[in-house]
């Protein structure tokens, strides 16, 4: 699927504010419950103290700064003594209270991320087909990044704010009644600018977040599939694509940081003028007698003081919102059930005989596009060990058929048994554990060799990890390498060339050691040597399992015990490779077509491989 800038919000539905979510999002925050409330402690200690500061700086002015020509300075040196002690106290109050809630918003990230990361895993391919990769991790990078705000600092600084509010609404009116009215008149002004502006902000700051994504999309794609990119030369599109992503966020940034300009040159106004609004009537009240200069001075800290609260107040509740709807996008996924039900009392299975019956089964993908069966009434016993080739024209439903196996699907009808069981009696990983995967292209995680070998069974000792390298043809290669089993192979083993990555993905299958094992033949042709090596491997992987092979060879299908000739979902035909030669049909048209040029290079192969 390709997602471009430009469209719509890639993969970012509307978030919905549900003030439920809160609830969920502070149960993250139980197990730091006592960090939270220490650091909310500090926060109000700090803001408390915060309160103090003006009382003492007017006191300092009256009792000092008025006495001119006197030689006492004891006020003086007490008050400042007192202000340098409340400076101190309140810096190490501030300095815990923004550790211990950084600790704590940090701890709940880390566990919403491992929480999310590891449901995401358990969910089915039909919720990965649905939704895209990039979609998925900006929620666990950016989404969970955003939420962090909130179980860290926005609460603590609501809570911050409310007090220094409360506190400074209170002292200023205590200091003056007739001056307070005054400055409180301008309060509706600065919080209607700061909605009106802030509401724009957030709207536009969606928009720089929307077209980054549609501008990381694009590059995402574009750099994983750098080859194909070079190989068509299409760098200029490419950089085209992701350069309009680009000037979109760039636009958007730009209407942002306007609309920012905007709302701090009307909140410095509002405040300063407010300011001189209570200078002019202040120093008129303080002319007539009714107020000391030091009682003004602290009027003007505490009103400096609302001022700034009102103004960090919105900003807060608007971080608060937005926090929220980040949250309820992360606990929209966690909320995904996987399709597959799990049984109530799974029938144990440690080592299956390896059996497969396929009894009436039909199934459909559901969605848009697949509302029609793509398989249907399929019946097929297949004995344990007995190796079955899938063949067919393109889309007959033969990857569909063995997806079933492992129930990355579940049949629509009918039933799949294996062991003579319904495969959704067993729990899933014991289901699983029987089989064994090897896909057409060679997926390689990065690490080591050793690493990529050991992928199915961690425990194994370092000799079965060898013998099951030899197994596959890989170990001469592997310790051809100058680090051997612990050669890095790059970001999907891109350091690594087709044959050897097969041939790894081989071993970690002979090493997994699976009762059933699914392969798909790779189409791509490697270099003879490569391919008879890869074919032995696969070979002695088959031996004694059964096996379901989507065959692109006519070696592997001559080999196989039985064909299955696979049309539009249904069975047509069903034997080994002369029987169905002799019968005519599809299965002869298909040979003509397609294996019999193989021929030639088949006689080759055998010569390579004796
Ligand atoms: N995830 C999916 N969602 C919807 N339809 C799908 C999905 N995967 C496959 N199909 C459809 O199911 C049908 C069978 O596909 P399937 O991949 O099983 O065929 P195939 O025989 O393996 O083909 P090929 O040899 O080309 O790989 C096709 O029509 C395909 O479009």
């Amino acid at each position: 699927m390709l997602s471009r800038p430009g469209q719509s919000a890639p993969g970012r539905p509307r978030a919905r504010r549900d003030p439920r979510q809160l609830t969920r999002l502070l149960a993250y925050a139980r197990p730091y419950r006592r960090l939270f409330v220490l650091g909310l402690l500090a926060t109000l200690v700090s803001s408390g103290l915060g309160l103090v500061f003006p009382k003492l700086f007017g006191s300092l002015i009256d009792a000092s700064f008025l006495k001119v020509g006197s030689t006492d300075t004891t006020t003086l040196d007490r008050t400042v003594g007192l202000l340098l002690g409340i400076f101190a106290l309140s810096a190490v109050f501030g300095a815990a209270q923004a550790y211990l809630l950084a600790r704590v918003g940090a701890g709940v990230v880390a566990d919403l991320r491992r929480s999310l990361f590891s449901h995401l895993l358990t969910l089915s391919p039909r919720f990965f087909g649905d939704h895209k990769t990039g979609d998925l991790t900006s929620r666990l990078t950016a989404d969970v990044g955003t939420v962090q705000g909130v179980t860290s600092t926005v609460l603590a600084q609501l809570a911050a704010q409310a007090v220094s509010l409360v506190g400074a609404v209170a002292l200023l009116v205590a200091t003056s009644p007739q001056l307070s009215l005054l400055t409180l008149a301008v309060i509706p002004l600065v919080i209607a600018t700061a909605f009106t502006i802030g509401g724009r902000i957030r709207r536009v700051s969606r928009e720089v977040q929307d077209a980054v994504a549609g501008a990381n999309a694009s590059a995402e794609e574009a750099i994983s599939g750098v080859r194909v990119v070079q190989s068509f030369t299409a760098e200029p599109l490419e950089r085209r694509r992701y350069g309009a992503g680009v000037q979109q966020s760039f636009v958007a940034a730009l209407k942002r940081a306007r609309l920012q300009a905007l709302m701090s040159g009307s909140m410095s106004f509002l405040t300063f003028s407010a300011l001189a609004l209570v200078l002019w009537y202040g120093g008129r009240l303080v002319m007539a007698g009714h107020l000391t200069p030091g009682n003004l001075v602290t009027f003007l800290f505490y009103a400096v003081q609302v001022g700034g609260t009102v103004a960090s107040l919105t900003g807060s509740f608007n971080q608060f919102q937005e926090a929220l709807g980040a949250s309820s996008r992360i606990f929209e996924l966690l909320d995904e059930r996987s399709d597959l039900p799990a049984p109530a009392r799974p029938v144990p299975l440690s080592r299956a005989a390896g059996r497969v019956t396929f009894q009436h089964v039909s199934f459909a993908y559901q969605g848009e596009q697949a509302r029609d069966a793509v398989l249907h009434d399929l019946n097929v016993d297949v004995p344990a060990g007995q190796v079955v080739a899938l063949v067919g024209p393109s889309g007959a439903g033969k990857t569909t058929l063995v997806n079933l196996i492992p129930r990355f699907w579940d049949v629509t009808g009918g039933q799949l048994q294996v062991d003579g069981r319904d495969v959704r009696d067993y729990a899933l990983p014991d289901l699983r554990a029987q089989v064994g995967l090897v896909p057409q292209e060679t997926l390689l995680f990065s690490g080591t060799v050793r690493e990529n070998i050991l992928y199915g069974r961690p425990d194994a000792s370092p000799q079965e990890v060898e013998d099951a390298a030899r197994a596959a043809n890989a170990h001469s290669f592997i310790t051809a390498f100058e680090a051997g089993y612990d050669t890095v192979v790059g970001e999907r083993g891109v350091k690594l060339s087709g044959g050897q990555r097969q041939r790894i993905a081989i071993a970690r299958a002979v090493l997994k050691d699976p009762r059933i094992l699914i392969l798909d033949e790779a189409t791509s042709a490697l270099d003879n040597e490569s391919e008879a090596l890869v074919q032995a491997a696969l070979e002695r992987l088959m031996q004694g399992r059964t096996t379901f092979v989507i065959a692109h060879r006519l070696s592997t299908i001559r080999n196989a015990d039985r064909i299955l000739v696979m049309d539009a979902g249904r069975i047509v035909q069903d034997g080994p490779h002369a029987a169905l030669l002799a019968q005519g049909g599809l299965y002869r048209d298909l040979y003509e077509l397609q294996f019999r040029r193989q021929q030639g290079e088949q006689a080759e192969l055998d010569a390579a491989l004796t």
